[in-house]
């Protein structure tokens, strides 16, 4: 029995397209597109870990979020609860800081990549309330 794994995520938003990330294939649910994100550290606010892990993933920095939606889903190997916040005022040109792909992508066309299965609930969310 391990403990579910907090994850701060960003929708990051320009116009009608959102930044995606590609997990590197070594990872938990690797070679999937991604929101940008990661694990809230012992202590650390949900807003804090988003602003540090979008720092430290795609070189942006966020000035504001707002909360989107909640998700708790447990794969085979591992529960994961994704806080998942809105960003649109941020600066700074994405780039993928571990070597991995990203991409801005049109939210009309994010049903048809890849995602980790936790995700569907956030794709179909976006696409009714985003474009
Ligand atoms: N960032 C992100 N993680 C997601 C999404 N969907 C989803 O199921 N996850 C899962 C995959 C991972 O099990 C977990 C994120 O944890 P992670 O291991 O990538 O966290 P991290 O960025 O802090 O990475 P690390 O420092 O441990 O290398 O959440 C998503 O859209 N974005
Ligand atoms: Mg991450």
């Amino acid at each position: 029995m391990t403990k579910r794994v907090h994850v701060a995520v960003g929708i990051i938003k320009r116009s009608q397209q959102v930044l995606l990330a590609k997990r590197h294939g070594h990872l938990h649910q690797g070679g999937k597109w991604e929101f940008p994100g990661g694990k809230v550290e012992a202590g650390e606010s949900t807003t804090a870990a988003l602003i540090r892990e979008l720092k430290e993933e795609v070189d942006l920095n966020v000035s504001s979020s707002a909360p989107f939606m909640q998700i708790s889903h447990d794969y085979p190997d591992k529960q994961v609860f994704l806080d998942i916040h809105l960003v649109e005022d941020f600066s700074g040109d994405a780039r993928g800081v571990e070597g991995q792909e990203v991409a801005w992508v049109d939210i009309s066309e994010l049903h048809k990549l890849e995602f980790p299965d936790a995700n569907t609930p956030i794709v179909d969310k976006i696409q009714k309330e985003l474009i």
